[in-house]
């Protein structure tokens, strides 16, 4: 895709194709990894912030908006239903339809974006037009039983034409009505696609959370003078019903994806003398309980808070230690779920045993990532054990390169944890499938050289 043109249809068509048959494989060398970097918008904001700005009356503007796969699926996704994104001097301009959404005349491709797919699901429901969705393999397994059962208590009629529950998925909604919903598992996603449901339903639509999710959404409301009410775990919507969802445009700034430091974080904090700095991230305390992890594991990291309005904004100082092994559960779970696997590496070098529990979740994301966590730690010879919600695994170990290519069976988390883990290890590795981390971090391959490591 071209920046300049803004139009990134064409090219959202193309991601699955591709992404399937081009398998791209990388060697990664072990090094020593320090220095500083900047990472790339956060996913969840950006796609949030694509949706809501493609719905506001006026034109905003966004910087730092990620360019990664998936927030170019969910922009394309907006531009089919009548939003115009258009990429200017280093920003991204959306004009939004002023609640009118037009109906797609292709399926709405959302590449590898669970968060994309099941958000925007929320709001093609709400805004009453006819639209498909389709996205790659990995997205293809994911289970939207879980949106669909709310969406149709509200009123809406989904279709999963998939085997077990799964995309391709019909959307035909309109004329909803809002409703109270106990969301079955803790999940961001599904309170989100509700609530933006809701935002468009006849009467007060609340979702009742089972532990603390990120935020965003809410917070994007509330940016927006959307009336929301947050009564601890339960959030309510006023929906606008016949009147239509009007709010005015206004400027985003997206700050750099806490998830995506999470990499560097915990490549430092367990390497002792090594030094690394990430600036302008992303501070949301529904996002950073890895920080808390890595100082029970006594790593030394400094948070310095740059920007304190709204949600925090700051620079991470990692000096790393010999880490200790510790339990990671309960409502920490969701502040954390997508660095899991990273802390898992950071286990493997811990003294002592790291245990991971209450993260089932981790089963139905880009891939089954307690399975393939296990099986790639297995590989380099960690002693760990794999359990139905989690696992425990047991350190220091020392770290051999396996003799093997390891797939990333298309989940970046996986693909970008390898790359880490391997350079703690003791020779090149083949990570076979790695395109995928073009969802979430284009730029991880060079940052990771930017770091002192090797690739070819
Ligand atoms: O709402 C979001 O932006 C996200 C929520 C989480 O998924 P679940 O809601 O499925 O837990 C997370 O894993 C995903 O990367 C992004
Ligand atoms: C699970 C993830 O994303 P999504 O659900 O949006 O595909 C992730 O980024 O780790």
């Amino acid at each position: 895709m071209k920046p300049e043109t803004g139009n990134l249809n064409k090219e959202a068509s193309k991601t699955d194709q591709s992404k399937t048959k081009n398998r791209k494989s990388k060697r990664v060398y072990p090094a020593k990894l320090e220095g500083s970097v900047s990472v790339p918008g956060d996913k969840s904001i950006s796609q949030r912030v694509a949706m809501l700005a493609s719905l506001a009356d006026g034109t905003s503007k966004v910087t730092g908006y990620l360019m990664g796969e998936d927030a170019k699926s969910t922009l394309s996704a907006m531009e089919q239903m009548g939003a115009k994104a258009e990429f200017k001097d280093d920003a991204l301009y959306i004009t939004g339809v002023a609640g009118k959404l037009q109906q797609p005349a292709e399926p709405l491709n959302m590449g590898n974006s669970g968060t994309g797919t099941r958000l925007l699901a929320g709001i093609v429901a709400g805004a009453g037009v006819e639209a498909s969705m389709i996205g790659d393999d990995s997205l293809s397994s994911r289970p939207m039983g879980r949106i669909r059962h709310p969406l149709e208590q509200m009123g809406a009629s989904i279709g999963l034409t998939g085997k077990k529950g799964t995309l391709p998925m019909m959307i035909m909604g309109g004329n909803l009505k809002g409703i109270g919903y106990l969301l079955p598992m803790a999940s961001a996603q599904v309170k989100s696609c509700v609530l933006l449901a809701g935002l468009f339903a006849e009467g007060k639509t609340t979702v009742v959370e089972p532990r603390p999710t990120r935020d965003h959404t809410e917070k994007l409301f509330q940016a927006l003078d959307i009336p929301i009410e947050i009564n601890g775990l339960e959030i309510s919507v006023q929906g606008t019903g016949k009147d239509g969802v009007h709010f005015q445009a206004r400027d985003f700034t997206v700050p750099g994806d806490f998830s995506s430091a999470a990499f560097w974080i915990v490549a430092v904090a367990a390497r002792p003398g090594a030094e690394l700095v990430i600036e302008n991230v992303g501070l949301n305390p529904r996002r950073t309980a890895l920080l808390d992890v890595m100082k029970r594991m006594g790593a030394d990291i400094e948070v310095t808070v740059t920007e304190a309005k709204g949600d925090p904004i700051g620079n991470i100082r990692v000096r790393g230690a010999q880490l200790q092994g510790t339990v990671i559960e309960g409502d920490e779970i969701p502040n954390l779920i997508d660095e899991i696997p990273i802390i898992c590496v950071a286990g493997a070098l811990a003294e002592g045993q790291t245990e991971v529990r209450d993260a089932a979740e981790l089963r139905v994301k880009e891939s089954d990532r307690i399975a393939e966590m296990v099986k790639n730690l297995k590989l380099f010879g960690v002693q760990v054990e794999e359990k139905e919600d989690g696992m425990v695994v047991t350190g220091p170990n020392r770290l051999v390169t396996p003799d093997a290519v390891i797939d990333s069976h298309g989940d970046h988390r996986i693909a970008m944890s390898a790359a880490i883990l391997n350079s703690f290890a003791t020779g090149p590795i083949t990570i076979d499938q790695v395109d995928c981390v073009d969802t979430s971090y284009p730029e991880f391959w060079q940052h990771l050289e930017q770091l002192g490591g090797k690739t070819n």
